[in-house]
């Protein structure tokens, strides 16, 4: 069973309650969004490791620490998780994006598949896939799914908002993937939305509504 991670960080879950409000506006939205996921990659890659280098400093040479190991990559599913990728690349600047599209059908709430383009050594990364909402799982697992097909050997799963219902279904399908989350929210409602959650987080996020 993989691991399922609340990051109790108080920054975190200050800006993270900023942005439930139904009166904070696009701009705002996609701006603490980001710091939110900024916030959380310097959570998760404490367990990152790390390897000796000889550095020569303007007073000698001493051995000091790199990261050593896979190298990172950032994987957003479209449109939402476009709105966590600056946060991340803030403090990982050299990550490669991969793309998932991924649309949920508002009757079905099943996930579609419209776009998969991932860096060509997928197979030697830890890919961090992010996005704001992890409702019933569908699209976590169809973009995990997407990315092992494709060589994917280390996959972390990071979102803002999970209902219960949605960590279940990704512990089920993929116990390899490590989940973390800002919060755990209540559950969901008859259609599929997250409660209390955020609302549409791709429309909040791109003024779409
Ligand atoms: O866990 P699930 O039940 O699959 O729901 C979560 C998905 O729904 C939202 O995307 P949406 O389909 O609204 O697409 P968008 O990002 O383009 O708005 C969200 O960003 C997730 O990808
Ligand atoms: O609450 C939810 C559920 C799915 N997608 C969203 O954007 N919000
Ligand atoms: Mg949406």
């Amino acid at each position: 069973m993989s691991n399922f991670t609340v990051l109790n960080h108080p920054l975190i879950q200050h800006k993270l309650t900023m942005i439930r409000g139904k009166e904070v506006g696009t701009k705002d939205f996609r701006e603490v969004a980001n710091e939110i996921a900024e916030l959380m990659v310097y959570e998760i890659t404490r367990d990152l490791p790390l390897k000796d280098v000889e550095v020569e400093t303007p007073m000698g040479k001493s051995i000091q620490k790199t990261l050593a190991g896979k190298k990172l990559a950032v994987v957003p599913i479209l449109r939402a998780g476009l709105g966590m990728v600056d946060g991340v690349l803030r403090l990982i600047p050299a990550a490669k994006v991969g793309h998932v599209g991924m649309y949920r059908d508002e009757k079905t709430l099943l996930p579609h598949e419209y776009f998969v383009k991932m860096p060509s050594d997928i197979d030697k990364r830890i890919l961090f896939i992010v996005d704001p909402m992890l409702a019933t799982g569908g699209s976590a697992n169809m973009a995990i799914e997407a990315l092992k097909k494709r060589g994917a050997k280390s996959i972390r799963l990071v979102v803002l908002v999970a209902a219960p219902e949605g960590v279940k279904a990704v512990q089920e399908a993929n116990p390899d993937v490590d989940i973390y989350a800002a919060a755990l929210d209540e559950k969901l409602n008859q259609d599929g939305y997250i409660v209390p959650g955020l609302g549409d987080a791709g429309d909040r996020l791109f003024g779409t509504k």
